[in-house]
């Protein structure tokens, strides 16, 4: 499946967001500038693209695993919302989990992945009682660990 999605490049010098394979879900994002992220500081970092996504998608920015496993550096707000009406540049909240070594990146890398994905609007139906389930009320860790 394949959706058209109108992008906007905030910075011609940066490259479109690419998939790195066939069939990869996530197409990374670069960083707009360079930046250095002290043991446990966080940055909020541009990409440089602004897109319009059709009405019924949304797409959502991933953290990539090198960078966490690598490094420690992850996204605050994992996995970030982009609602299909928002016209601003896509930034990543990137954070440093590592405590002890500072990371620093450069405009241009790879920080982040945005998977567009097909969304439902909710009609919400206000009800005194829910229908019965099999899981119920049971969650947090109800099944073991
Ligand atoms: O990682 C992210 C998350 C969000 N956004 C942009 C797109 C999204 O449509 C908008 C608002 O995001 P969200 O609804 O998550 O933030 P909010 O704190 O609820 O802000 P708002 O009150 O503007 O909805 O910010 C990003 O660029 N990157
Ligand atoms: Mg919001």
């Amino acid at each position: 499946m394949s959706v058209e999605v109108l992008i906007q490049r905030l910075d011609p010098e940066l490259p479109m967001p690419s998939y790195a394979h066939p069939g990869d879900a996530g197409a990374d994002l670069y960083a707009v500038r360079d930046v250095e992220l002290l043991p446990g500081e966080r940055a909020v970092v541009g990409t440089g693209i602004a897109i319009a996504l059709p009405d019924g998608y949304a797409a959502f920015v991933h953290p990539r695993s090198g960078l966490a496993a690598r490094l420690g550096v992850t996204l605050v707000n994992a996995p970030g919302t982009v609602d299909a009406g928002y016209r601003g540049e896509i930034k990543v909240t990137l954070i440093n989990t590592d405590a002890k070594d500072a990371v620093r990146l450069r405009r241009g890398d790879r920080i982040a992945q945005l998977v567009v994905q097909r969304v439902a609007k909710a009609a919400f139906h206000e009800v005194d009682r829910l229908p019965g389930s099999v899981r119920g009320a049971n969650g947090f860790g109800s099944t073991g660990t």
